[in-house]
């Protein structure tokens, strides 16, 4: 969808550029993590507008989506961030027969390099294909990164967790290609290239260098999945070469849900990488070790655009009640402002959610609180 636009030589000339890594904050609660090529970091920078703004797309979502949304545009406003939002509707549309966001979402990710997204349902079975993945495919979002870490004050089985998982973005399991081979036979291919290996697998290692976790881990199926897993894993291996100063390493899988759930902390050192089904799971595995998936955010990067969203789902179960934890957007919006270069905002906005974590008097109830969404959207903006 994107070939046919003006982008093409913009991103030719990108995809040459090393991943430039960008600031990270030492006492960062949540890491901040590898930018675009310096070109791209450019070409946003001058996004500025003459109010001092920077326009960032906001899809609010399904579900829980406009009330997280709500609690972030209100802290942002009460922090007095830079940001002016422009809401899109991805609704889908068919197009030539197939599902895809409508072409204004599109031009307005496009034109502000970045957005900030509530989730997206997608049908189980018939129906529209995930948008959230699409999204991820329309603007070659390669890399997704999902930082999870132990809230200070909020206690859980493990203290001290400190994971990064990335996650293949764009293609393994989620490539959507099904068909059905015979009556009660369907085939789903899992497409591993090693252009979008090559890719992840750089982007994990520079990441690792600029968040000085010195050691990357694929994880991976190449027992089984000899040719798919293992086209991924051998290039892991020659990518590593280019890394002398990261120690690399492979697990399976298997092994190493085990040994997470078990004692997370090995990994705390350690930035993991793995196709797309993998860290699917896996990053909802994380967000369990610390108190669940109100709280961990990530963020999809590309060499142009990038969106910023939490790991959970619209969470039609709590829909519209005011029981949402919007921490897992927050903390994405959080990404968002370091991705921009917004540091002293972030900083900001992150030391008065997580002081407000700690003290523990206006929780939501997914963290054993009585407090709603606003409520303790509130006793952020009062610490700021
Ligand atoms: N990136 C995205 O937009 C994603 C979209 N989805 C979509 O979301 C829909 C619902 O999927 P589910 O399997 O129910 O997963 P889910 O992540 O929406 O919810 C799983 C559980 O976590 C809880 N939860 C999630 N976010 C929470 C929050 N912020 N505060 C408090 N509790 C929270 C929910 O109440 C639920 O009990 C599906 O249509 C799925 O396709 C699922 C995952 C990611
Ligand atoms: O697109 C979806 O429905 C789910 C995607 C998902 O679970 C994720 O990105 O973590
Ligand atoms: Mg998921």
């Amino acid at each position: 969808m994107l070939a046919a636009r003006n982008f093409s030589a913009a991103r030719q000339c990108l995809r040459s550029v090393r991943v430039t890594p960008s600031f990270v904050a030492p006492v960062s609660q949540i890491r901040g993590f590898a930018t675009p090529a310096d070109d791209a970091v450019a070409k946003f920078k001058g996004q500025k507008g003459s109010d001092g703004k920077y326009t960032v797309t906001l899809i609010e979502g399904d579900g829980i989506g406009p009330e997280i949304a709500q609690s972030v545009k209100d802290i942002f406003e009460a922090a007095k961030a830079p940001i002016k939002w422009e809401p899109v509707d991805v609704t889908p549309i068919l197009k030539d027969g197939k599902t895809a966001i409508p072409d204004d979402a599109i031009k307005s990710v496009e034109k502000n390099y970045v957005a900030l997204k509530g989730p997206l349902a997608t049908p189980v079975g018939k129906g529209h294909v995930s948008l959230n993945l699409t999204l991820r495919r329309t603007f070659n979002l390669f890399a997704n990164v999902r930082p999870c870490r132990s809230i200070a004050g909020f206690k859980t089985p493990y203290d001290g967790v400190d994971t990064v998982l990335i996650r293949e973005n764009t293609e393994g399991e989620y490539s959507g290609i099904e068909h059905v081979v015979v009556d009660g036979v369907v085939q789903s291919i899992k497409l591993i290239t090693k252009e979008a290996s090559e890719r992840v697998l750089r982007f994990a290692f520079q990441y690792a260098e600029s968040i000085n976790k010195r050691k990357v881990r694929v994880v991976h199926k190449a027992t089984i999945m000899k040719m798919s897993d293992g086209l991924f894993l051998n290039t892991a291996r020659d990518i590593s070469k280019d890394f002398p100063g990261v120690e690399f390493d492979a697990e399976l899988l298997d092994n190493s849900c085990l040994k997470i759930v078990t004692d997370p902390t090995p990994y705390n050192d350690k930035v993991l990488v793995m196709p797309n089904l993998y860290g699917d799971i896996l990053s909802d595995m994380c967000a369990g070790l610390i108190g669940g998936l109100g709280l961990t955010p990530s963020g999809n990067i590309g060499d142009e655009c990038s969106i910023f969203e939490a790991v959970h789902g619209s969470a039609p179960d709590i829909a519209g009640k005011g029981l949402a934890n919007p921490t897992a957007l927050l903390l994405s919006s959080i990404m968002m402002l370091q991705h921009m270069g917004l540091h002293d905002h972030a900083a900001r906005i992150q030391k008065a959610t997580f002081d407000t974590l700690a003290e523990g008097k206006a929780l939501t109830g997914d963290l054993g609180g009585s407090a709603k969404t606003h409520q303790y959207a509130e006793a952020i903006m009062n610490r700021l």
